[in-house]
């Protein structure tokens, strides 16, 4: 049986814009521009992040490590923001709040203006960072997540959490610390999402379920969605993650899986995503066949639950994202195949593919809100969302380094993609990967910046929120997880 309680809806939020009508720009620039962040993109930026300490990593000689609580590059014309709520935050009863009114935060003064900014750009940059406040006064403190970590969500029990030790951060990388998950709702996740792999999809055997443990699929969720409403919305998200892997895992990588004849099975998996629509006579066969196999049943399993939960627009988004993906799976198996070492730049056309982009882009239906298509759809976002998928998939690659040098033949990542073609060490092409990091992580904060400032709607400005969100808990789940990651002896 699902273990999923009532989801209801995904609310609507209010989209009265505080400015003029937002157009969609132009296609965006192919390549990162380096320029420096605007005022407005410098607030967005200060309140996605409050100041948090983690145990950092010895610093490198060679590469200072990056500051994770400064925007990078600073704008020194600008006071540092105090930190923020998230917006549209939970209510106790589970449901969220609809978003603060644009236009009461519109007509506040601006306390944090400073002296010799331009009055347009302190309006702009007021508004974006009242509506990424959510709701101040009396009465409210009941809604900031810090004091909802506290709250025990219903069905709590013993929980299978798996390893997870704190670990070092690579020496350079560009990040922003997070405080810790709440313990509470990992626990509740870790218990509720074995029960649904055991009983519900029976997706390991016995003597997998170490290793299922310690990917800690619970801290990885509950850091990546710090907005969720309830349990029941992180397990969308859970569920999924845990499919993706198994499909990664058992169809491409390393619990079974090949390269040889991988287009048949993916197309196959994909349609416990994106059904098959045929006749009578055929339809049988094609449901048995997605309980055939673990990654079939997961798929389906998980994305039932999704649909039920999502609008069409948010399961059609996701699908397309979920083709994307399956489609760099594909370019990594041919290249496995032939035993091709791809330039850097194809590299990262293939990685753009092979990426995590499928869990960040449903952060709107675990927030239990929706970002209308035409909005998922702009350029500009577009141009943030796949920024923010190529930077947490390259910290993939820098964190799985050396489990990917111990597995059987040659797995492609950054570091080693970069060393073959660039004829670099190993050690500075492993440096020279985090520089590439670096660069993506900056522009996707000056590209979620501006596209804030530009359209300063409050499904869009939670949506980035949530992007950001996303990008902090799947480097800290990368950080902390030990049991499956260690870094190189780089320095
Ligand atoms: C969760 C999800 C959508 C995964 C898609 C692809 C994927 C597994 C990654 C981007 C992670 O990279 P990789 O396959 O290298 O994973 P590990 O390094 O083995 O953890
Ligand atoms: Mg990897």
């Amino acid at each position: 049986m699902p273990d999923s309680g009532s989801l209801g809806p995904p609310t609507s939020l209010s989209e009265q814009p505080s400015g003029p009508p937002a157009t969609a720009p132009d296609a965006p620039a192919a390549t990162v521009p380096d320029r420096p962040v605007t005022s407005s993109a410098a607030h967005f930026l200060a309140g996605l992040h409050p100041p948090v300490t983690t145990p950092s990593s010895p610093p490198s000689p060679s590469v200072p490590p990056a500051s994770s609580a400064r925007p990078s590059p600073p704008s020194p014309s600008l006071a540092p923001a105090p930190s923020l709520p998230p917006a549209s935050p939970p209510v106790a009863d589970g449901t969220v709040r609809d978003a603060p009114d644009l236009t009461a935060a519109r007509d506040a003064p601006d306390l944090t203006a400073v002296p010799g900014t331009s009055a347009t750009a302190t309006a702009s940059d007021s508004v974006i960072r009242r509506v990424l406040s959510g709701p101040t006064g009396l009465g409210t403190t009941a809604l900031s997540l810090a004091r909802r970590q506290g709250a025990a969500p219903p069905d709590t029990g013993p929980a299978p959490c798996g390893p997870s030790a704190e670990g070092p951060v690579v020496p350079g990388l560009y990040h922003h610390p997070i405080p810790e998950p709440d313990p509470v709702r990992v626990a509740e996740v870790s218990r509720r999402i074995k029960r649904w792999a055991e009983d519900e999809v029976q997706l390991y055997p016995q003597e997998w379920e170490k290793q299922f443990d310690g990917f800690s699929v619970g801290r990885y969720m509950v850091a990546c969605h710090p907005d969720a409403p309830t349990v029941d919305h992180l397990m969308l998200a859970t569920r999924l993650m845990v499919a993706e892997n198994a499909v990664d895992d058992c169809y491409c990588e390393d619990h079974g899986g090949s390269p040889v004849g991988l287009g048949g099975r993916l197309l196959l998996a994909h349609t416990a995503l994106d059904h098959l629509h045929t006749t009578a006579e055929y339809a049988p066969a094609w449901r048995e066949s997605l309980e055939s196999d673990a990654p079939r049943r997961a798929y389906r399993s998980a994305m039932d639950h999704f649909v039920r939960a999502a609008t069409p627009s948010q399961a059609d988004r996701y699908r397309h994202d979920m083709a994307r993906l399956h489609m760099g799976y594909l370019a990594e198996a041919a290249w496995a195949q032939t035993g091709h070492v791809p330039e850097v730049w194809e590299y990262l056309a293939m990685r753009q593919f092979n990426n995590f982009r499928p869990c960040p882009t449903i952060t709107d239906t675990v927030g239990g809100y929706e970002l209308p298509a035409d909005l998922h759809a702009r350029p500009d976002m577009q141009r943030v969302i796949a920024l923010a998928g190529n930077a947490t998939t390259i910290v993939n690659d820098l964190y799985s380094y050396t489990k990917e040098l111990n597995s059987p033949g040659r797995h492609l990542n950054l570091p080693v993609v970069i060393a073959e073609r660039e004829h670099l060490s190993d050690r500075d092409a492993y440096l020279k990967a985090v520089e590439v990091h670096n660069e993506l992580m900056h522009a996707f904060e000056a590209a979620a910046a501006d596209l804030a400032a530009r359209c300063p709607v409050p499904s869009v400005l939670r949506f980035l929120r949530g992007v950001a969100a996303w990008v902090d808990g799947n480097h800290d789940w990368h950080r902390t997880n030990t049991y499956r990651y260690s870094l190189p002896d780089f320095w």
